[in-house]
């Protein structure tokens, strides 16, 4: 991996405690009479973070895509509430700056003077604690292009063909709540509250320009995008993320993740970058607790002890789609795995990354639970919606799920230094 995949994680212990201090320091005169609090931020006594993984907001794709996937999501979609173009750029640049401080574990606002009679730049629960991996990916969704009829900013000419609300997919229930967006961000990290703190900060800078649509938590991750990661488990109790595509499959990667120069003229500003699909989908937990491990592993097509195919051998046994056993194929003709296979996909592959979730419980007292199926892919029109519509209609699996939330967004490549996020449509 090179450093300008913005998979290089550096190591250090940068204080989000210290660059506050700087900040603080400008509040000096009006804080130093006022007792329990320190004169100065930089005063306060936190503990220091220990050494931290940090990776590098600026570089050739945008981080939190090829990136280890972190144990922790915050999801939001947001609209944009102006139609001043200007002010809709002012925001990605103000994100930017924040995004590259917090991803490096510092403060929002560090450097800058604050005026003690003011909010401060930070909301603050991040302070002392390191930058726990904290990734910021940024997409632009169709509706920043065009919204009822309306090319708000400018921009449709240059929207990317593939760039469509999905379609309606089979047993489909979508929550217009939890769907669609002008923009998103994915904020991953190995401490829910540098998550959490990540997206409040971008939301409060976005005050008066962009407003939360929806977002979900996400609490385990349910794929590995490196090697170098041990399977996690998703709350069917299965390994998953055993056949994704990982890091180290360069060659697959630029196959199926990154946008070619040459797949949209009319929008090369988006070479580089990728398509990001959100799926909320909620898991009928109580019944598939009552199913039999049998019915289980073969509705997913591999076992659940090891995440080895039904077909034989051990969790990175390739598949065999054609071995019979007595009654028929070892790997049921209706299993999630045969069915989302590269050999009955037309030979896609996509990146997935997504997180386990739960939301409470809903009004008959059954948990509202689920895997927020996130994905990145080169082209949504040939890498998602066919084995969407494939999986929706065919899998036994889905007795048991039911799509409540969905989203495509333009995810733009990496952000150069000096650079903002998306700055080449805009130019
Ligand atoms: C449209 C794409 C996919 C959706 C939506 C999806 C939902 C979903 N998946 C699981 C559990 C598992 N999926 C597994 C493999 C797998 N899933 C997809 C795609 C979608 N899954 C692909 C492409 C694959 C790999 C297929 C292959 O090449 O073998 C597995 C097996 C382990 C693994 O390989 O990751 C599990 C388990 C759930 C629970 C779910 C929705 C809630
Ligand atoms: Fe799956």
């Amino acid at each position: 991996m090179t450093e300008q995949d913005s998979t290089e994680p550096t190591t250090g212990n940068v204080s989000r405690r210290r660059l506050l201090g700087v900040a603080g320091a400008g509040a000096l005169a009006g804080g130093a009479a006022i007792a329990g609090w320190q004169v100065g931020h930089g005063d306060y006594e936190e503990p220091q973070p220990t050494t931290s993984l940090a990776y590098d907001f600026h570089g050739e794709h945008q981080a939190g895509i090829v990136t280890p996937s972190q144990d922790r999501l915050h999801f939001a979609s947001f609209d944009v509430t102006t139609d001043s173009s200007d002010d809709l750029i002012a925001l990605l640049k103000a994100w930017t700056e924040a995004a590259a401080a917090m991803t490096a574990g510092k403060t929002v606002g560090a450097g800058q003077v604050a005026n003690y009679d003011s909010p401060p730049l930070d909301t603050g629960e991040a302070l002392g604690l390191p930058a726990s991996g904290l990734t910021l990916t940024f997409g632009f969704g169709p509706t920043l292009f065009e919204k009822d009829g309306k090319d708000r900013f400018g921009l449709n000419k240059r929207r990317p063909k593939a760039l469509k609300r999905l379609p309606h997919f089979p047993a489909d229930n979508l929550d217009p709540n939890r769907t669609d967006g002008d923009l998103c961000v994915q904020a991953c990290a190995n401490d829910p509250q540098v998550a959490v703190h990540a997206i409040r900060n971008l939301a409060r800078i976005g005050f008066g320009t962009v407003a939360v649509r929806w977002n979900q938590l996400g609490f385990g991750r349910t794929s590995s995008t490196s090697t170098t990661q041990a399977t996690p488990r998703n709350l069917m109790g299965f390994k998953d993320g055993t056949a994704n595509l990982k890091a180290e499959d360069s060659a697959e990667i630029e196959k199926f993740v990154w946008v070619d120069p040459a797949d949209d003229a009319g929008a090369d500003w988006l070479a580089g970058g990728s398509y990001l699909v959100a799926r909320r989908i909620k898991i009928h937990i109580e019944p598939w607790d009552r199913t039999s491990l049998n019915e289980q592993e073969n509705l997913i097509g591999r076992d659940r002890a090891h995440g080895a195919p039904l077909s034989g051998g051990t969790e990175f046994t390739e598949l065999d789609l054609k071995i019979k056993g007595t009654t028929g194929p070892l790997i049921p003709m209706d299993a999630h795995v045969r069915l989302a296979h590269p050999t009955q996909n037309n030979g896609t592959r996509l990146l997935r990354r997504g997180y386990n979730f739960t939301d409470g419980t809903d009004a008959l007292g059954r948990l509202d639970a689920g895997l927020f199926f996130i994905a990145y892919v080169r082209d949504p029109d040939k890498h998602y919606i066919p084995m969407q519509n494939q999986l929706s209609s065919k899998d036994g699996l889905m007795e048991y799920l039911q799509h409540t939330g969905s989203g495509l967004w333009a995810v733009p490549p990496g952000v150069k230094k000096g650079e903002y996020v998306g700055q080449a449509l805009f130019s």
